[in-house]
């Protein structure tokens, strides 16, 4: 009979409140809008941009895309470099040329005025309810320049330092498993096959030989593939944009993938504690990044608790999803481009029968042109984006007045695929726009355009973009000294506009003699 009763008079008045709020909150906003346009007319410095609608913002401009930045370029013919844009609930502004992306950045410019970050719920609970335990989407502090301080010297290593030394060995040793693992699934030759797993399994090992100190692990170990499928499933979530990084109330209707996320960071929280942290509890090396956060993992250090250490140790060892992610990317590039991978080919023939290094050591990347070209071309067709920033202070860019904690986007799409930037047919997969004639012996060498900032730049730059260099070109090249590689289907597309790769498999044709 209660039951009845609440059946028959709660639910209903329930919607009725929700329906009630909800119109509230709409006629509050549409208020609000007029307000904000008014605001935006009457003073000429402040950012222009297209009226939001209640509730969503202009996030409905970025939807349906496989670039959802590519929504930005297609404002900026009415905007211009700079404009105004609400997002959900965080007013935002967008910049999109390079002058003004390096004046946000830049700590001799407005760096130290844009150095924090939005707060996005899903990232406060994935890393234990702060998202001052990411270092990615931690807001600037002396804990977060401790952390690059500790980090610095195991991930921009001097070239021939004993740290260098010391990744070189690991590369070479895993490169050889990883060709043997590959060789061992594709016998006897052109078959299809998943390589993901076995890329990332090698870029794990990698990072946790280099960061941890421990040996090699088994392909076939249960826990290690365990550990490595969750770091992926974790790395997706932190990767993929969702509603409520700007809607936080709409986080109720993304629990499903969060849970799926949380459930995951479990395994790999398991896997550092006691396959890592604790199985080397008596190793004391100063090359060991794990040995060098040992203290502030223990808890004895004022500077930074043991939980925030913990996330900053998985933190760097989860670099190993974004390099496996990025070398799969390019395999697939290759597999498609059977000129760019015969150009490669001959390349690695060539430096392997001049110098007669191992191909996969990192001694030859001066001599890879068309394979680091084959690379950053990858790197900017991916065009994953640059996490976005917040003003800490009322300040300017360009001369229009930003206020504080406006949420800044450099329009990343706009700065990889313009036709001044990079010529014609940028939606191309064409390697040779990173390559120049030298003008002494006629052969194409490497070149970085100078505009070109995929790690972006400044006090919250990419701590792993010198890993990612190395790492790719030495696993790069050893694949393709031993295979050759095709692409499994027609139209195969994966997605773009972020690092990340869904958890499904990743089937390239692989060839041998
Ligand atoms: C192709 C792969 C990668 C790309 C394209 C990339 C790109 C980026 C970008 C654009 C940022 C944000 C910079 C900014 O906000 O101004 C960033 C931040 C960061 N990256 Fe990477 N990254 C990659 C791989 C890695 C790897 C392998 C590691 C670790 C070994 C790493 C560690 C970090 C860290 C720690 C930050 C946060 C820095 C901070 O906010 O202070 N990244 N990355």
């Amino acid at each position: 009979m209660i039951v009845n009763l609440f059946r028959l008079y709660c639910l209903p008045l329930g919607v009725v409140v929700l329906v009630a709020i909800l119109a509230v909150k709409i006629v509050l906003e549409i208020v609000l809008i007029v307000k904000r346009g008014r605001n935006q007319r009457k003073n000429p410095n402040a950012p222009k941009g297209p009226t939001p609608l209640p509730l969503l913002g202009s996030l409905h401009l970025l939807g349906n895309r496989d670039i959802p930045f590519s929504g930005f370029t297609d404002l900026m013919p009415k905007y211009g470099n700079i404009f105004a844009l609400k997002m959900g609930e965080s007013e935002c502004v967008v910049v999109n040329s390079v002058e003004l992306r390096d004046e946000v950045l830049n700590a001799n410019q407005k760096g130290d005025d844009f150095d924090a970050r939005p707060n996005f719920e899903r990232i406060q609970r994935l890393f234990g309810g702060n998202k001052d335990n990411a270092l990615a989407f931690c807001d600037f502090s002396p804990l977060q320049k401790l952390r690059r301080e500790l980090m610095h010297k195991f991930t921009f290593t001097y070239s021939h330092s004993e740290l260098w030394h010391e990744m070189n060995k690991i590369c070479m040793e895993e490169g050889a498993h990883m060709i043997q693992q590959l060789r061992d699934m594709a016998s006897p030759g052109n078959k299809s096959i998943d390589v993901k797993m076995t890329v990332l399994k090698t870029c794990g090992n990698i990072f946790n030989r280099y960061f941890c100190g421990v040996g090699h692990t088994s392909y076939d170990d249960p826990k290690f593939h365990d550990y490595i499928k969750s770091f992926d499933e974790v790395f997706w979530e932190v990767n993929t944009g969702r509603l409520s990084d700007f809607i936080p109330w709409f986080i109720s209707f993304e629990c499903l993938p969060l849970r799926r996320a949380q459930k995951a960071s479990l395994v790999v929280k398991d896997y550092v504690d006691n396959d890592l942290v604790e199985a080397t509890t008596h190793h004391d090396s100063p090359m060991s990044f794990l040995d060098i956060l040992r203290p502030y993992l223990n808890g004895s250090m004022p500077e930074m608790d043991s939980q925030t250490a913990t996330y900053c140790l998985e933190d760097i060892l989860g670099g190993h999803s974004a390099v496996g992610c990025m070398v799969l990317r390019i395999l697939k590039d290759i597999s498609e481009n059977e000129d760019v991978q015969k150009k490669i080919k001959e390349e690695l023939e060539q430096v392997k029968k001049e110098t007669g290094h191992n191909i996969s050591s990192l001694e030859n990347a001066s001599l890879l042109h068309w394979t680091r070209a084959a690379i950053f071309e990858t790197i900017r067709m991916t065009c994953s984006p640059i996490v976005p920033h917040k003003a800490i202070r009322d300040s300017s860019i360009g001369d229009m007045n930003v206020e504080k904690d406006t949420v800044v986007f450099i329009n990343n799409h706009h700065l990889h695929f313009s036709k001044e930037l990079w010529g014609s047919d940028t939606e191309v997969y064409d390697p040779t726009r990173f390559l120049k004639q030298c003008e002494h012996s006629g052969s194409l060498i490497f070149m970085r355009p100078i505009h070109f900032k995929p790690f972006s730049l400044g006090k919250r730059s990419c701590m792993g973009y010198k890993l990612v260099e190395s790492l790719t070109l030495s696993l790069l090249s050893n694949i393709l000294e031993s295979f050759s590689l095709s692409p499994a289907q027609e139209n195969w597309k994966i997605p773009v506009g972020l690092l990340g790769l869904p958890d499904e498999p990743f089937r390239v044709k692989i060839n041998f003699e």
